[in-house]
């Protein structure tokens, strides 16, 4: 079922060779993009129409009441809620670790820059809700925002037909549980319109965060710009580095995980050993068969975004899973840790045998919420630092100016933009000299 994809003896850029292009949100842009037009044009009315068709649901109001989030939260199973707390505290000490002080620099003597880190003012997040429930997703997005000191956030997510057209009751008891209020029953590409447009029940939003599958990281790109987007997470990606100390069941066990995401998840090995390369393939023929999403997972596994690569040797494969800069990167080698340190392309990095991607998922305190389809190479997971513009605040006193202003009438003149110089002129002469 999963294919092999043999890479050995070969040099050059490993991107072309390695199986990606079946998860490239690029091809859907141009499906989703009468979505996004339709929610600026119409609206409500639009939401209310592209739900039905898309989730089957015919939704009263994209609102959710404040009482379906009380009483999700009423009605939840002590150990999810047990779980989810846990899951709050142990990102919110990551997260809060995160903040950064602003920071004031005295450039010259009478001349400081000071880097005033400014939250968004609202933000709309996403949280998947599909095929499954994501609540751990309303904790990713939430407590980042809430750490960054966001005023004003909303949260959306898909209406379920089996729970009454409202999103999942845990991912709302996870609002509640979060003292999250405003929150939206509408999930996909249009969903991400609302936020961008607004419509008549939902303000427009600064910038819209959260995972979701390629409809929604399709239409994330399609309107960065029209509202500011976090990475693009898209359908979920798994990359194991992995050497012959690795145990093939630990392997096969975090493969499956991811691939029982999304027919699109892509489960990728990297490995110098055949030897593992045969154990792992007759591990997960074992657990893709005993699985519950047993067709979900053999789909995503037999994809064309999955394989198992063969290389070299572990530098080869440092090489090549630094070239895939996968979402999630777990590195399962007699040297891990050393391994780990040089990787310098991934959402996020789990290293050693007992950190598998799906304490990440959880509880680990780090955010799930990561780049995927290449994008790790410029972009970060959802953080604190997401949330926040950092602002250079510019304060020069006379003296200060005028010690500035040969430099400043130098490169306007190179720059052939003489008023800029005379911006400067007009407040201190030309001179080099300090204050009156
Ligand atoms: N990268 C990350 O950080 C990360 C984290 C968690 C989950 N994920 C991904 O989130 C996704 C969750 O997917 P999901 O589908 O369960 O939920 P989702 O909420 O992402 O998407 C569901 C929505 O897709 C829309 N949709 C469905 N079919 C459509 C079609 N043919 N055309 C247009 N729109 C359509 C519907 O409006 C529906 O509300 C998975 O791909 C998973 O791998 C990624
Ligand atoms: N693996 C997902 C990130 O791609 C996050 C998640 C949420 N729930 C379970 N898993
Ligand atoms: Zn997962």
């Amino acid at each position: 079922m999963i294919s092999r994809i043999d890479l050995r003896g070969s040099s050059g850029d490993p991107r072309a060779l390695l199986p990606r292009a079946a998860t490239d949100v690029s091809a859907s842009l141009d499906k989703v993009r009468p979505i996004c037009e339709d929610v600026r044009e119409r609206g409500t009315e639009a939401l209310v129409e592209l739900t039905e068709r898309f989730d089957g649901v015919r939704l009263p109001g994209i609102r959710v009441p404040r009482a379906e989030l009380d009483s999700a939260l009423e009605s939840l199973d002590p150990g999810v809620r047990a779980a989810l707390q846990e899951s709050i505290e142990r990102a919110r000490s990551v997260h809060a670790d995160q903040r950064r002080a602003d920071t004031t620099t005295r450039v010259v003597p009478g001349g400081t820059v000071t880097e005033r880190w400014v939250p968004v003012g609202r933000v709309g997040l996403y949280v998947p809700g599909g095929r499954a429930a994501y609540p751990s997703s309303v904790v990713m997005n939430v407590v980042p925002a809430q750490e960054a000191g966001v005023a004003s956030l909303a949260v959306t997510s898909p209406p379920q037909a089996e729970f009454g057209g409202l999103p999942h009751p845990t991912t709302l008891a996870a609002c509640a549980m979060l003292g999250v209020d405003e929150v939206y029953a509408v999930g996909g590409a249009q969903a991400v319109a609302m936020f961008a447009y607004g419509s008549g029940e939902c303000r427009r939003a600064d910038m819209v965060t959260g995972p979701g599958n390629i409809w929604v990281a399709s239409a994330k790109r399609l309107l960065k710009g029209v509202i500011g987007i976090d990475a693009e997470a898209g359908p979920t990606e798994i990359a194991v580095l992995a050497d012959d100390t690795a145990d093939p069941a630990y392997v096969a066990a975090d493969l499956v995980s991811q691939a029982e995401h999304d027919v699109l998840a892509a489960s990728v090995l990297v490995t110098p050993s055949t030897e593992l390369a045969g154990k792992v393939e007759a591990e997960l023929a074992a657990r893709a068969d005993a699985t519950r999403h047993r067709d979900r997972v053999a789909e995503a596994l037999s994809g064309r975004q999955s394989g198992i690569v063969l290389v070299d040797d572990l530098d080869h494969g440092l090489t090549v899973v630094d070239a895939y800069a996968a979402e999630h990167l777990e590195i399962m080698t007699a040297d891990a840790a050393d391994r780990a340190a040089a990787v310098r392309n991934a959402g996020a990095v789990f290293v050693g045998p007992y950190s598998p991607v799906s304490l990440g998922d959880y509880c680990a305190g780090s955010n799930h919420v990561l780049p995927t389809g290449g994008s790790a190479v410029h972009t970060a997971g959802l953080s604190v630092q997401t949330f926040l513009r950092g602002v250079h605040v510019v304060e020069y006193d006379r003296g200060a100016l005028a010690a500035a202003a040969p430099h400043v009438a130098a490169l306007a003149e190179a720059e052939d933009l003489p008023a800029h110089g005379e911006a400067v002129a007009a407040r201190v002469g030309g001179g080099e000299e300090g204050s009156r």
